[in-house]
């Protein structure tokens, strides 16, 4: 028998008891027997006489009627948080290399930032990355898109919004994640690289926690480039001319911002990092590791 202490189980106040008991009965549960001879095994544990609760774990377990308040409690979210995890990690794991391209949802097929997601999308694809995107509409369905026409794998992280907006037709492995954080672990977590192309609050949400991780070598230096110089310029001014000036970032920071409109410029800044990586690691000089 494994000795259970009171502060093992779910004791409820006004209940006291010393002697160890299944944590599962309730402490107002009459035992089932007091014949001499009844014993009851659940887990570890070991029960006998009046210690053997009236019902079965399974009985428990199957009981009809229960109270439901559980259900909106943060232990219970704990639950669903780590089960976002689990159907994370399970479906992105082998997916092998692969690049994230940020943007707008309101970006507009005839928007130019479209087409250039189309085609950084294919450019991805055709060098071998499969395309993750948050799976919505405007510049991720653009990206999708590409990676299609290029015979990618085309990958969307989708996110549970008021508004239902749904996969974009163009994703082929789509995932939905009721939690931002959980979504944007596995963006960090399966990326070798981010395209960020023109978009709002999101897109800079997903941008600046990229380039903090780096920053603060939480993650391996991963690049990050910005397509649409156009878009982008104001930022990367107001970047240098104040953050920097004010000596909020340092020049390293700045630095690992690239910026282009031209999408093979893009992929190929993801490749180069990847082969300074890779020279990198054969010389043993990483230093820095993926978030685990
Ligand atoms: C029409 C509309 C607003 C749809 C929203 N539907 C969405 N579906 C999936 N990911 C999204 C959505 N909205 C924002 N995001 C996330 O935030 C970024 C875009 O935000 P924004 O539009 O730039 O600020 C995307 O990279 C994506 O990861």
């Amino acid at each position: 028998m494994v000795p259970v202490s009171a502060h093992d189980t779910d004791e409820q106040p006004g209940h006291t008891t010393d002697v160890a008991r299944d944590p599962e009965v309730r402490p107002d549960e009459k035992p089932a027997s007091r014949a001499p001879d009844a014993e009851r095994r659940s887990g570890p544990l070991m029960m006998r006489r009046g210690k053997v609760p009236p019902t079965t774990t399974d009985q428990r377990l199957l009981d009809r009627g229960q109270p439901t308040d559980w259900l909106h409690a943060d232990p219970w979210r704990v639950m669903r948080i780590q089960s976002e995890f689990v159907e994370g990690f399970g479906a992105l794991a082998e997916l092998g290399p692969a690049v994230s391209v940020f943007g707008s949802a309101r970006t507009r097929a005839a928007d130019p930032a479209y087409a250039m997601g189309v085609e950084v999308g294919r450019l991805l694809a055709e060098a071998g990355y499969a395309v993750i995107t948050g799976g919505g509409p405007g510049a991720m369905e653009a990206a999708n898109k590409g990676a299609l026409l290029g015979g990618g794998t085309s990958v969307g992280l989708g996110i549970e919004l008021p508004f239902e907006t749904g996969l974009n037709e163009y994703v082929d492995l789509g995932v939905n994640f009721r939690y931002f954080f959980a979504r944007k672990t596995m963006f960090l977590k399966y990326s070798h690289g981010f395209i960020v192309l023109p978009g709002g609050f999101g897109t800079l949400d997903e941008l600046f926690e990229a380039v903090t991780l780096a920053q603060t070598r939480k993650v391996t230096q991963f690049p990050v480039v910005l397509m649409g110089t156009g878009y982008w310029q104001g930022l990367m001014g107001w970047l240098r001319d104040t953050a920097l000036a004010g000596g909020m970032i340092g020049e390293d920071d700045l630095d690992r911002l690239q910026l282009t409109d031209d999408p093979g410029e893009a992929v190929a800044a993801v490749q180069a990092h990847e082969m300074s990586d890779a020279a990198a690691e054969a010389a043993g000089a990483t230093g820095v590791e993926r978030p685990e």
